[in-house]
């Protein structure tokens, strides 16, 4: 093993040469070089399964190439692991921050490298080192780290790759599920590491994102390079677009529709629960219903109510409109039932099940609909995972494949095709397109505008201002609990849900 030397003056911090990665006959990535500026910003986009995970998941040492060359500083880096890489300076930071939550942030920070007196971990040395760290962000160094919110806890995470000895970090859709506001709060922080000389390489789904923090891009397509520029200004929004698909996108945009408060509607009343207060909630057949509001807000956790994911001590749902009004779920599998269906954001902890096949992964919701005296329909199966594998373009050679060897869009993809294969009356989508690709996301939209045509009553929890903006009839807006608002026509703007998230 040889790992670079800081040393060296190379304009390049990182090259990258000829570098391929086969699984068995599958190439997942084919002779991509590329190069990237010291102290830089490099944007890496593509479409799910790309390859982008695949080429950051070598330059970081968590996986092998089947050939091709790395330099870091100057010197070609061989034989690497993740530990070796960290030493060289290389920090990998995923999208779910590994933090300890009974810890203080000054703990967290240090993990692993705690500074020692002789045997003894040298308490004050560790939180004058992390105040010092911490110093200009809004984090104190004392706090549990359960406490802190999504953006504190990303920039934990690569204040920590720093203090490691960071100085190429590599952050992997760090902004999903962020909101406007915190997403910028982000960059601000990132601006100012690159100013004191930290390389980023950034993958995102969102070029607006790339056109906003980025120096460079390069573009993946099906494992290759596509294209790319040292000069994001001189990109646009259609170039990348371009360039990740190979052909021009197509922008779906909803005929929002109104809906008078004599039809018929999907009602809830009076729910109470752990930070929920809602009096009064409708939804119409055919409506997709928006619901927004800063984390905490209440908008989610409303949204697993519903769904008896979170217990509610009081509130009451009335699916039809003759029918009576009857206590929430108390449980997922009574919604089910009741013909609710839900797509979690976490898809590791509620999602999939990552040993069995995409198949089996996407018929799962609806064998109960599927069983006749305990045996299943086969073909009804067959079907529905044929309709769904195709209808969400997964990009997998077959349905038998393991979940597990899907990119993490593709398998946000099979998740999304779960609950839609349950055709329900209420239909409750958890940032639906998180992960997915720009091409994709317009599908996604096209398949639940199409889903609404045909009666189903859609709600969705997103803090995507694009996908709120071409997506939703009605925006709901959430603050403490509670429905405070509600934005209609064109009130539905990035003006407005900036100032709901700001
Ligand atoms: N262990 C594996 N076995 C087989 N194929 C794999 C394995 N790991 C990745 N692949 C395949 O390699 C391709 C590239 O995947 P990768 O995760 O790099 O895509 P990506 O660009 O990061 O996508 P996403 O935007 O969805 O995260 C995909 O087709 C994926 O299915």
């Amino acid at each position: 093993m040889t790992v670079g030397n800081a040393g060296t003056a190379d304009a390049d911090i990182l090259r990258i040469a000829n570098l391929t990665k086969t699984y068995g006959r599958f190439s997942a990535l084919k002779s991509v070089s590329l190069s990237v500026r010291r102290g830089s910003i490099h944007g890496l986009l593509g479409e799910n399964g790309a390859g982008k995970s695949t080429l950051v998941g070598m330059i970081s040492g968590q996986r092998q190439p089947t050939s091709g060359t790395i330099t870091l500083n100057g010197i070609e880096v061989q034989g690497h692991d993740v530990k070796e890489m960290e030493k060289a300076g290389v920090f990998l930071v995923t999208q779910e921050p590994m933090i300890i939550d009974h810890m203080s942030v000054a703990e967290n920070l240090l993990l692993g490298i705690w500074p020692r007196k002789g045997w003894l971990i040298d308490w004050k040395r560790l939180r004058r080192d992390a105040a010092r760290m911490l110093q200009d962000t809004d984090i104190d160094p004392g706090q549990r780290a359960g406490t802190l919110d999504a953006v504190a806890r990303r920039k934990l995470n690569i204040l920590r790759a720093m203090f490691s000895g960071g100085r190429v970090v590599i952050l992997d859709e760090p902004t999903a599920s962020l909101d406007v506001e915190a997403r910028q709060q982000l960059f601000a922080f990132m601006r100012r590491l690159k100013a004191e000389g930290v390389t980023f390489i950034f993958i995102s789904h969102y070029n607006d994102e790339i056109l906003e923090i980025c120096d460079a891009v390069s573009v993946l397509r099906d494992g290759e390079l596509a294209g790319g520029s040292d000069d994001v200004g001189e990109m646009t929004s259609d170039m990348l677009s371009e360039l990740v698909l190979g052909r021009g996108l197509s922008l779906f945009q909803r005929q929002r529709r109104t809906f008078g408060a004599d039809e018929a509607a999907i009602v809830v009343e009076g729910v109470r629960a752990r930070n929920v207060a809602v009096d009064a909630f409708r939804i119409h057949p055919g409506e997709i219903v928006g619901f927004a509001g800063l984390p905490g807000a209440g908008a989610k956790e409303f949204a697993r109510c519903l769904f008896g994911l979170v217990h509610a001590k009081d509130g009451t749902m009335r699916l039809e409109p003759n029918s009576p009004a009857v206590k929430l779920p108390g449980h997922p599998f009574e919604a089910y039932r009741r013909g609710i269906a839900f797509l979690s954001d976490d898809r590791r902890k509620d999602g999939l099940v990552g040993h069995l096949s995409i198949g089996a992964n996407m018929s799962l919701s609806s064998l109960p609909a599927l069983s006749r005296r305990g045996f299943v329909d086969v073909e009804a199966e067959r079907e529905i995972i044929s309709r769904y594998f195709a209808g969400m373009g997964v990009k997998a050679p077959n349905p038998e494949v393991a979940i597990d060897t899907l990119s993490g869009g593709n398998q946000q993809k099979v998740c999304l095709g779960r609950v839609l294969a349950t055709e329900p009356k209420l239909l409750i989508l958890d940032e639906p397109t998180r992960g997915i690709d720009v091409g994709v996301k317009q599908d996604v939209h096209r398949i639940i505008d199409e889903l609404s045509g045909q009666g189903v009553a859609v709600i969705v929890v997103t803090t995507d201002s694009d996908e709120m903006i071409r997506l939703v009839d009605r925006v709901c807006v959430f603050s403490a609990g509670s429905i405070v608002g509600e934005l209609t026509g064109e009130a539905i703007s990035k003006d407005r849900l900036r100032q709901i998230s700001g």
